[in-house]
């Protein structure tokens, strides 16, 4: 089966499919899920969502013995607002990677909906870059767009390709093979291949936490250039606290499979339209320290600990 045909098979969990997706797309090997969206006006009335997670449940394993099954995510409701971004922090095991491939259309659900609300491209980003190594970096970033028209050489993927690299600051590394790249360059690359299709949602799965402290920061600063210059919407797993505070503008607590808290960030809200470039300003600041408090005694509350 040819990847376009695998990503045609990709579509939102409007109404379920009982059908595995994981059988279809066993380890996606591309950043990029384009995705088939829905509008229903009645749903999304009088709100500004761009997707809508209600009573979702996510059970794997164990057949008919219910003691062998594990409920990943249990009973979920987020309305997920359009353009804004929502971290989403938890334990090991809690269910964040489960709930953010449930957004992506990658992960059906056992019961509820995960409803998308504005026509639109999806972009993930996962925590390895997984370039293609034979093709050079704009050949990686031109990827998804050919996947989307079925032309190869198109002038305009090449030319939307050059305009992502350039964003992430990678104009000089265009023919480069992926093996020349550094760990922060290859991550670049892959967040170039994510916004080439001009995404309305970015889905984050700790794509920086195995990288140096420094190159994180500098990577979440870049996130957050591209996030004010194209205002889509980001949904990101992190195991950080000070980065899901730096990056975010809600925090979704989650322990167990459930959303034990949503917390409205005040630091970056302050933040917001004011032009701070560096995260290490933000993270000097009274209310970034008294943020991280709050976060902290969630989680631990969430665990019980
Ligand atoms: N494909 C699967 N088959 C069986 N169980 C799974 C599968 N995927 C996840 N799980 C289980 O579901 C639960 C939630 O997993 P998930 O990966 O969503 O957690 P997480 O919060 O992202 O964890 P981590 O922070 O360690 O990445 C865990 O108990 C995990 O073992």
């Amino acid at each position: 089966m040819s990847w376009e045909t695998r990503f045609r098979l990709l579509r939102t969990s409007d109404s379920i499919e009982s059908s595995r997706r994981d059988d279809i797309l066993p380890t996606p090997p591309l950043s990029t899920v384009v995705l088939k969206s829905t509008s229903n006006p009645e749903t999304n009335a009088g709100t500004e969502n761009a997707v809508t997670v209600r009573h979702a449940t996510v059970e794997f394993g164990g057949g008919r013995r219910s003691r062998d099954r594990v409920k990943a995510i249990d009973n979920v409701d987020i309305p997920i607002r359009a353009g804004e971004r929502l971290a989403l922090v938890g334990q090991s095991g809690c269910g964040k990677t489960t709930l953010l491939r449930v957004v992506a259309g990658l992960q059906s659900l056992t019961s509820g909906q995960c409803e998308h609300h504005n026509p639109g491209s999806t972009s993930f980003v996962f925590q390895q870059p997984a370039l293609l190594p034979w093709r050079r970096v704009i050949r990686n970033v031109q990827l998804p767009l050919e996947l989307q028209s079925g032309n190869h050489n198109a002038v305009s993927a090449r030319d939307a390709a050059t305009a992502a690299l350039k964003e992430v600051e990678l104009s000089d590394a265009t023919r480069r093979f992926p093996y020349q790249l550094s760990g922060g360059m290859k991550m670049r690359v892959s967040i170039a291949r994510a916004l080439v299709t001009r995404p309305d949602l970015l889905l984050l799965d700790e794509p920086f936490a195995a990288l140096d402290d420094l190159l994180r920061t500098q990577l979440g600063e870049l996130v957050t250039r591209l996030w004010r210059a194209h205002r889509f919407t980001v949904v990101m797993v992190t195991h950080n606290i000070s980065e899901a505070i730096a990056l975010s503008d809600r925090i979704c607590v989650m322990h167990d499979g459930r959303i034990s808290s949503v917390l409205e960030n005040p630091v970056t809200q302050s933040q917001r339209d004011a032009s701070v470039e560096r995260s290490e300003d933000v993270r000097r600041t009274p209310e970034f320290a008294e943020f991280y408090g709050v976060v902290s005694d969630q989680l631990r509350e969430a665990a019980g600990t």
